[in-house]
């Protein structure tokens, strides 16, 4: 299965809901000769097979939308241009970023008839081109050992993510040491050396309760001492006590830049998709207490909430260096905006 249908697949509940509402909107006030549009309450007889197929539109004409006669189409006015916002909304782009994706498919097509598919073709090319700018690997540099600080609140897949990373870089040819820098949790340890284990991976880890700082100062010693490439540190994170954190934060940082005044390199946040709208506060409260360089969007299989990824690209715009797609070791991707914006608004392969 290509990365793409596997996405689409793990997305259809965003791009379902999407649908729905797009189809419902469009058959409020339709022009339209199709018969299920003038009866939407009689249930049409299933077509049978070869009429559908003889109905189906090339490759590129369903991503222009010209999907044949019969498509209903609705004239775009201000009120489906409201109805259009609406549903952006409720599907986690929130407002501000809703507005300006449904403006700019209004624009210069006022008073033009829409097809639900040429529709979807619209709002995937305005996502897709919201999301391009913010789709970037997490860069890497010459500096050994090069230091990535991974922050975000408990639960939103750190672990894993580090895990997932670790692995990677370490197909890639790169050595990588991980510090399990929540020394308060001892069961964040433990799952910390089991995603080590499996990426093949060393991970330093401290007594129960001691100084995270110290942690990363021995990491960051131990890293230079191996010439590791990549120095990946775990932090906490809780945010129940927001001044805490951003002196535990602030003293990793503090810390680790005795060895290397321009450490760390990268300071990944890791969100859950899952928490809708919640991402976008997670990411003015973790800016603030550190200096974060790039997003990890974890547990984008099976939510619905995918479209705040749109709303994080748009009002903060920063990097989204990869995707989680699961709970497998390989289950992290890259960001592809195209394949995001299809797979979220539902344009068929
Ligand atoms: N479905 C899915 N689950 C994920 C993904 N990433 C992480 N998870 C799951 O989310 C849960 C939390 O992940 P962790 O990596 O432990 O999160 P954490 O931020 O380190 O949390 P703490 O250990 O509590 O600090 C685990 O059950 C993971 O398997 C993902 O991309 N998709």
């Amino acid at each position: 299965m290509s990365f793409f249908s596997k996405l689409k697949s793990r997305l259809t509940r965003s791009s379902s809901r999407l649908e729905e509402g797009l189809e419902a909107i469009v058959a409020e006030s339709a022009e339209t000769e199709a018969p299920e549009a003038a009866a939407p309450e009689a249930p049409a007889p299933a077509p049978s097979a070869p009429a559908e197929e003889a109905r189906k539109p090339g490759f590129l004409g369903r991503l222009l939308g010209r999907t044949g006669e019969e498509a209903p189409r609705r004239v775009l006015d201000d009120a489906m241009l409201e109805s259009l916002e609406e549903l952006l909304i409720t599907s986690d782009m929130g407002v501000d970023t809703a507005l300006r994706v449904t403006a700019n498919l209004a624009e210069g097509r006022m008073g033009r008839k829409l097809s639900v598919p040429e529709i979807k073709a619209l709002l995937a090319a305005e996502i897709a081109r919201i999301m391009e700018p913010v789709a970037r690997p997490m860069p890497l540099y010459a500096k050994r050992p090069q230091v990535v600080l991974v922050v975000g609140v408990n639960g939103s897949g750190k672990t894993t993510t580090i895990g997932k990373l670790a692995s990677q870089f370490r197909a890639a040819g790169k050595t990588v040491v991980i510090a399990a820098g929540d020394t308060f949790r001892a069961a964040a340890v433990e799952q910390l050396k089991v995603w080590g284990e499996r990426a093949g991976v060393p991970v330093l880890t401290a007594p129960e309760g001691s100084d995270p700082a110290s942690l990363a100062f021995d990491a960051m010693t131990k890293a230079q001492e191996d010439g590791a490439d990549l120095l990946m540190i775990d932090t906490a994170g809780r945010l129940q006590n927001r001044a805490d954190l951003m002196e535990e934060l602030a003293k990793i940082v503090r810390v680790i830049r005795k060895k290397d005044p321009d450490a760390p390199h990268n300071t990944l946040l890791v969100l859950d998709a899952t928490t809708g709208q919640n991402a976008l506060s997670q990411v003015e409260i973790f800016s603030k207490i550190a200096d974060v360089s790039g997003l990890v969007m974890t547990k984008l299989d099976g939510t619905a909430k995918g479209g705040v990824l749109v709303a994080l690209a748009d009002k903060f715009g920063l990097p989204i260096h990869a995707i989680g797609v699961g709970e497998q070791i390989d289950d992290l991707a890259p960001f592809d905006p195209e394949e995001f914006a299809r797979a979220l608004v539902g344009v068929e392969d």
